[in-house]
C-alpha cells in the first residue's frame, strides 16, 4: 500500500452477521485531503470509521492508514489518528488541559512536549482561558472543541470525525469549521468527515457518497454536481407568448402564473435563447445542483430520509459504541 495515500482501501466488505453494512469499497485517498464520507442513515459511514480505527475487523479486504495496515499494525495505525467521535469523550471531572495532558500521556508524550501541545492546541480552539476549570462547566460547542484540540494533541497523520456538528447549533458549527481549517493550514492534517449534512461535504476537496454499503460516486464536489446534478433556471414575469415558446422547447418545464421553473443540465443555450428573443423577463436567477441532486440522481431517494434524525444517529452509534469496545 502506497505512503502517499492517507487512506487505501480495496474491496473491504464487512457484515454484523448476514447485515452486509459495507460490500466492497475500494478509496485511494491522498495525503492531506479533506474527504468527507455522505450518505443517509445505515450507509455504512461509522462501520467504515471503525474498520479505519481499527475499533472492528474488515469480515474481507484489505484497509490501511497512512499506509500501516489496519489487520497487522493496528498500533501503528492508531498512532497516526486522532478521533472524534458523536459520543462526548471527555472526562468531565478532570480540567481541560489534564484533558490534553493525559491524552498526551496515553500517546506517550514526555512531560515537556506534553505541556507544549497542550498550549498549542489551547490556543487554535480558543479555550486558553479555560484551561484549569474543569470540562464539566463547559457548553456543549466548546467540550467538541476541546475534542477536536485533544485528537490532535499526538499530530496524527488523519484526523476522523464522526458527525462531529451533530446537535451543535449554527455559530458552534461554524467556529468548528474555522479551527478545523486554520488546522489543515498550520498542520496539514489529513480529516475524514462522516456526514448527511450537505453543506459540510460541499467543503472537502474530495467526497465520496455511500449508500447501502457502497460507494457510488467519489469525486470532487463541483464535479460530481457538474455530472450529476441538473441547473435550476427560475424566470420571473415572463410573457405568455414567450413561456408558451418555452412550452414547446421544455415540456417538462413547470410554470405557475408568470413564474417559469426549469431544470436543465447546462444553463447556458437557454441562457443565450433569452438574450435573443425579443420578449423581456424581470428576472432570471440560476441555481447551482447541489450535493443532494447527486444523491437524488445516483439513488433516486432523498439523502434526508425520515430516519436521518441526529438524536437517532447518536443513539445508533452510542449503542454500537458499546459493542465495539466490549
Ligand atoms: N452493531 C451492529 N449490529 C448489527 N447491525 C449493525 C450494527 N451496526 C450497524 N449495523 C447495520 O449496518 C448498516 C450500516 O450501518 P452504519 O452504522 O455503518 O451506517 P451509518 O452510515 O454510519 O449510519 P448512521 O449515520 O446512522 O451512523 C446498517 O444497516 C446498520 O443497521
Amino acid at each position: 500500500m502506497t505512503q502517499q495515500n492517507v487512506i487505501q482501501t480495496r474491496a473491504v466488505q464487512h457484515a454484523y452477521g448476514d447485515i452486509a453494512a459495507l460490500r466492497g469499497v475500494d478509496l485511494d485517498i491522498p495525503r492531506g485531503t479533506f474527504f468527507a464520507l455522505l450518505g443517509p442513515n445505515g450507509a455504512g459511514k461509522s462501520t467504515l470509521v471503525s474498520i479505519l480505527s481499527t475499533l472492528l475487523r474488515p469480515t474481507k479486504g484489505e484497509a490501511s492508514v497512512a499506509g500501516y495496515d489496519v489487520r497487522r499494525q493496528p498500533g501503528r495505525v492508531r498512532r497516526e489518528l486522532g478521533l472524534v467521535f458523536q459520543e462526548p469523550s471527555l472526562d468531565e471531572r478532570l480540567t481541560v488541559i489534564e484533558n490534553l495532558d493525559f491524552h498526551g500521556h496515553l500517546y506517550g508524550l514526555g512531560s515537556k512536549e506534553r505541556a507544549r501541545r497542550a498550549w498549542e492546541v489551547l490556543e487554535l480552539v480558543e479555550l486558553t482561558d479555560w484551561a484549569n476549570g474543569t470540562a464539566r462547566i463547559l457548553s456543549r460547542g466548546m467540550k467538541r472543541r476541546l475534542e477536536i484540540g485533544r485528537a490532535v494533541m499526538h499530530d496524527p497523520s488523519l484526523l476522523i470525525l464522526d458527525e462531529p456538528t451533530v446537535g451543535l447549533d449554527v455559530q458552534s458549527r461554524h467556529r468548528i469549521w474555522t479551527y478545523l481549517n486554520a488546522l489543515r493550514e498550520r498542520t496539514g492534517v489529513s480529516i475524514l468527515l462522516t456526514t448527511h449534512q450537505i453543506e459540510e461535504a460541499e467543503n472537502a476537496d474530495l467526497v465520496a457518497i455511500i449508500d447501502r454499503g457502497e460507494v457510488l460516486q467519489l469525486g470532487v464536489p463541483a464535479e460530481l454536481r457538474a455530472a450529476h446534478g441538473d441547473t435550476l433556471v427560475t424566470l420571473r414575469g415572463v410573457p405568455v407568448p414567450l413561456r408558451t415558446e418555452l412550452e414547446r422547447e421544455y415540456p417538462h418545464l413547470d410554470s405557475k402564473g408568470d413564474t417559469v421553473r426549469l431544470r436543465v443540465t447546462d444553463p447556458r443555450p437557454l441562457l443565450a435563447d433569452l438574450a435573443r428573443t425579443s420578449f423581456d423577463v424581470r428576472a432570471v436567477s440560476v441555481q447551482s445542483p447541489s450535493l443532494e441532486d447527486v444523491f437524488l440522481d445516483l439513488t433516486g431517494r432523498q439523502l434526508r430520509d425520515d430516519r436521518a434524525d441526529p438524536r437517532e444517529a447518536t443513539l445508533a452509534f452510542a449503542r454500537r459504541g458499546g459493542e465495539h469496545t466490549r
